[in-house]
């Protein structure tokens, strides 16, 4: 467990892509290695079929019932916690349903209240082959779900090979590399896949980076960038600088101190506009800040939070 923070591995991929299957050979390869693993499992119904999968004595939440990226998406960050809280691990994979959105699960993984605890590692993009071939045929709203977990993905792991002709397996991979050309790609048939391009094997922190917490995570064309925050901000400042950062930062989250209170907020940014939302937590909270976007400037987001904390302190 590297930084003594629990990997996160989030598999995405429309209803019946392959997931659980993968999962299977995943945490095979893992329980050889003596690593140990925890399991989340999303299903939209009452019953956990997938978590069949599931070795004896594995640490194992089922999320039933409802869709992660919708109605439970509270409840997986609460979850997430309490499995780093009960339970030493390496890792943690995360089995969204084939229904829910990537991003929406990323938003319930980067909760800050989790910061201290994970370290996301990637998106691994479960993709049907055939289905993808076939794309143009589903309904609008099929198509854009199974592209998105192209598109969000660090990892594209394309299925069932076997059901494709050498003519149209290499025309599948041909266009889903091209659709998500700065993904990791693998092409296979039952998950026989070499498991190591998915467990510990992408460049995740910045050696130049001054403040020791920091960290960032390299989601290809998306980002996620987590701060940690020496001292209180000024509130002004900072919400006039999150109100300047450019559309590309989609989503910004944290716990943070304003130095004109001594209460801690919850932060929430969306859509260009910054939220304080005072915050009573019966669990000790790290002041933090997640970054969420498209190709984020994460130097010029270093340097503002480090001029914001500076200009706190030399008020005090
Ligand atoms: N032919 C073929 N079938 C596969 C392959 N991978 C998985 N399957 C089968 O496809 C079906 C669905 O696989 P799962 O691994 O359960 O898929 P999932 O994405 O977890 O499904 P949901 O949880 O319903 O979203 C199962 O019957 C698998 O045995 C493959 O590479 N080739």
């Amino acid at each position: 467990m590297e930084s003594g923070r629990i990997e996160l591995y989030m598999l995405a991929g429309f209803l019946g892509s392959g997931k659980s299957t993968l999962l299977a050979r995943l945490l095979e390869a893992e329980s050889k290695q003596g690593r140990r693993i925890g399991v989340i499992m999303n299903e939209v119904g009452e019953i956990s079929i997938d978590s069949a999968y599931i070795p004896d004595g594995m640490p194992l939440a089922e999320l039933l019932d409802g869709c992660v990226c919708c109605s439970i998406q509270g409840e997986l960050t609460m979850q997430l916690y309490k499995m780093a809280q009960t339970y030493e691990l390496d890792a943690v994979y995360i089995e969204a349903t084939g229904a829910a959105h990537p991003l929406e699960v990323l938003d319930a993984c980067t909760h800050p209240s989790l910061a201290p605890l994970y370290d996301m590692r990637a998106i691994v993009g479960v993709i049907d082959m055939k289905q993808w071939q076939n794309r143009e045929e589903l309904k609008k709203p099929v198509k854009q779900l199974l592209e998105a977990h192209a598109k969000y993905a660090d990892i594209i792991i394309g299925t069932k090979q076997d059901r494709l002709t050498e003519v149209e397996r290499l025309a599948a991979a041909k266009t889903i590399k091209s659709f998500q050309p700065e993904a990791i790609h693998s092409f296979t048939s039952y998950a026989q896949i070499d498991t190591g391009i998915i467990t510990g094997s992408l460049p995740r922190y910045r050696t130049d980076q001054p403040h020791e917490k920091t960290h960032v995570h390299q989601h290809l064309h998306l980002r996620t960038y987590t701060r940690f925050l020496c001292s209180a901000l000024p509130r002004m400042a900072f919400e006039n600088w999150m109100r300047s950062l450019p559309p590309t930062v989609y989503r910004a989250k944290g716990f943070i101190h304003v130095t004109d209170t001594p209460r801690l907020f919850l932060f929430q940014y969306a859509y260009g506009e910054p939220m304080l939302i005072p915050y009573n937590s019966d669990r000790p909270c790290e002041d933090v800040l997640v970054f969420i976007g498209d190709n984020l400037d994460t130097d010029r987001i270093e340097q503002a939070l480090t001029e914001l904390e500076d200009a706190a302190r030399s008020a005090q």
